[in-house]
């Protein structure tokens, strides 16, 4: 299957959709497995989504069956302000009272390196010794190209292991805890959400440029089921 666009006037048409495409794929895998494994995406992108899912489908998602995981996490305390996850706390985990035992948080506490590697133990035991496989990956794309934590001119842009790494990000000034490219690739599905004019560049860079993963590392992403979510300012710079 190859790339698919779903581009919508506004945002609010987006969120609404990938809304229900994360209840679909929940209702199906919850359904086959009796579980849906979701890694989510940090940053803000994710925010209204998550507030959407925990208010319009609360008691439409068996919440019970689904594990979250995070794609990627700032080298920072799990309180504060700049954590992936505390903002899934505060906009998803908490309004839905999911049990703490079904989130998978990196644990910073550790330091970077340590936390990359508890990390990959967690996955190598969720998924019982075999290759982490989620059912959806939700990315963001920034807006210098970057996605998860894969910045541009990286050195873990290079690593072919579908794995975690833990790098230092100049560019930010901070330690990163990332999953590599091969790691997100290896999902049933993956669907980026992306909204507003300021991403419309790095749309077209990823989506029509020649191939430099340096400069444009959301260019790795590959997938079975690959579905971008955006608005159409977010697309205004893509060929019509
Ligand atoms: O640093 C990060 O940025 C990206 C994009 O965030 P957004 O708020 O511009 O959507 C995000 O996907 C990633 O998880 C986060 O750590």
């Amino acid at each position: 299957m190859g790339v698919k666009l779903n581009i919508y006037k506004t945002d609010t048409e987006v969120l609404a959709s990938l809304a229900k495409y994360f209840a679909d794929l929940a209702k199906k895998y919850i359904a086959a497995n009796d579980r849906f494994t979701v890694a989510l995406s940090g940053g803000s992108s994710p925010k209204k989504l998550h507030e959407l899912l925990a208010s319009e489908y609360r008691d439409t998602i068996d919440w019970d069956k689904v594990y979250f995981f995070f794609g990627d996490e700032r080298d920072v305390p799990l309180t504060d302000s700049q954590s992936n996850y505390l903002m899934a706390k505060q906009t998803l985990f908490d309004p839905l009272e999911i049990d703490p035992s079904h989130v998978f948080a990196v644990q910073t506490n550790l330091g970077a390196e340590e936390a990359a590697k508890a990390y990959t133990l967690n996955l190598i035991n969720f998924f019982d010794g075999h290759n982490a496989c989620f059912d959806l990956v939700i990315l963001g794309l920034g807006d210098n190209s970057h996605t998860a934590s894969l910045f541009p001119h990286t050195s873990v842009l290079t690593d072919e292991s579908a794995s975690i790494q833990a790098l230092y990000i100049d560019e930010v000034k901070m330690n990163r805890i990332t999953f590599t490219a091969p790691l997100i690739n290896n999902a049933h599905h993956i669907a980026f959400l992306v909204y507003g004019a300021g991403k419309a560049e790095a749309v077209k860079h990823i989506l029509e440029d020649n191939k430099n993963i340096q400069e444009y590392p959301a260019q790795l992403i590959k997938g079975n089921d690959l579905q971008w979510f955006l608005d159409e300012p977010a697309a205004g710079k893509l060929e019509k």
